[in-house]
């Protein structure tokens, strides 16, 4: 049967205040992750515009009621805090879609809070007024939306606890200030209702992360070289052919294929496992030789395949240089250990397709092939 996912409008930005970091997020999980769980329905629209809806209808009844000066003053304030998160929820969305930048998630939750903070006032304002209409109309109210906060916010399960005692521990502190001994129930139920929230915030999360993290697993392992953590062939494939869309003028790459020399050794001396280690550590090494934007890969046993956007042969050499002089560094340790790299040059990728792709890296191939029979720990190169 078909299903939708339940997919947020945008993402949201990591807070940058601290306090707001630690009160939203979970810093052991991949910043994707946090994000995802950030973006849930409690800073969505739907869910501003119903608690907001909600609380403009108990401050129009409010006022109706007794048109007291701290009703109105609940009124304005939730008034200004509507406008205020309105056009936060627009301005995140527009720089979401636009990629502009940060999103005000520090802001929007702390816009939220307030609202919170002013609603839990609000209702204790009502409980306090001694309408009876009022005070009926408060409790089930600040109970539905306790219950709601807990399951929209799950997500940031601390913030959730905040925002819950934010709305509902006013309302209790009011009991003791009115009349009606019967009200002290609520007080005295309490701890069982922030207990049975509190276990409802954390299972859901709990369910949320898990399926979070199993997404985010598998689409590593799909992606990824399982040792070295370097992109695998396919992921490297449409890596390098995503590509050639970009620009309107030449683009010039180059391809390094490189291969390191004397690993065969070093696994006959060492064990499979220092070799393991060894893989490990050069793929960090050439990842730290490499700009941001070059696309590295595994390739397969001991050779690694490299595309270097935009890079004249000159930047190519530069890097394949580097890249020899930083596998050296070992030499200590690995008399035998080095890298040959094979370098094909190619004036312009766009246009590029998967058959043409292969082409240049049985070229680099050659390449490679040459500054191994150069003497090794060597680069060699060709034009395409
Ligand atoms: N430890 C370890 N070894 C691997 C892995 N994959 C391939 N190898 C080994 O890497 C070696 C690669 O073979 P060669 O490239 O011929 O070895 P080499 O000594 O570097 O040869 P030259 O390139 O001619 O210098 C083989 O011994 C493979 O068993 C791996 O994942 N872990």
């Amino acid at each position: 049967m078909p299903y939708k996912l339940y997919e947020p409008q945008y993402r949201y930005s990591l807070p940058r205040w601290r306090f707001m970091y630690w009160l939203l997020c979970d810093g052991d999980l991949p910043e994707s992750i946090q994000k995802r769980l950030l973006s849930g329905p409690s800073i969505q629209s739907a869910a501003m515009w119903s608690g907001t809806l909600t609380t403009l209808a108990m401050t129009g009844i409010a006022l109706y009621r007794a048109p007291d000066p701290w009703f109105w003053l609940w009124f304005v304030v939730t008034l200004g805090l509507s406008g205020y998160r309105a056009w936060l929820h627009s301005r995140a969305k527009h720089q979401w879609r636009h990629k502009s930048g940060v999103t005000p998630t520090d802001q929007i939750y702390l816009a939220s809070l307030l609202w919170s903070l002013s609603t839990g006032l609000g209702t204790a304002l009502c409980l306090l007024s001694g309408d009876a209409v009022l005070q009926v109309l408060a409790i089930p109210a600040m109970v539905a939306m306790a219950t709601a906060t807990a399951s929209f916010s799950h997500g940031t399960p601390r913030y959730a606890v905040l925002q819950i005692l934010l709305l509902d521990l006013p309302l209790k502190l009011a009991v003791p200030f009115q009349p009606e001994p019967w009200f002290w129930i609520f007080v005295v139920q309490a701890p069982f209702f922030w207990g049975a929230l509190y276990l409802m915030v954390h299972a859901l999360n709990d369910t949320s992360t898990q399926a979070l993290l199993g997404e985010y697993q598998s689409r590593r392992m799909a992606r990824l070289d399982p040792l070295t953590e370097l992109l695998n062939r396919d992921a490297w494939f449409r890596e390098a052919l995503a590509i050639r869309s970009a620009g309107r003028e030449a683009l010039p790459v180059s391809l390094l294929y490189a291969d390191l020399d004397g690993f065969k050794g070093i696994n006959d001396t060492h064990g499979h496992r220092a070799g393991d280690d060894l893989l490990r550590y050069i793929a960090n090494e050439m990842r730290h030789a490499l700009r941001y934007e070059d696309i590295l890969s595994r390739w397969g046993g001991d050779e690694f395949l490299i595309l270097l956007p935009g890079a004249n042969p000159e930047t190519s050499r530069l890097i394949a240089q580097r890249m020899i002089d930083a596998i050296g560094t070992l030499r200590p340790q690995y008399p035998d250990l080095g890298l040959s790299v094979g370098i094909v040059q190619c004036d312009n990728w766009r246009g590029t397709d998967r058959e043409r792709l292969e082409a240049l890296i049985a070229q680099a191939d050659h390449a490679l092939y040459q500054a191994k029979q150069n003497g090794k720990g060597c680069f060699q190169e060709i034009s395409a």
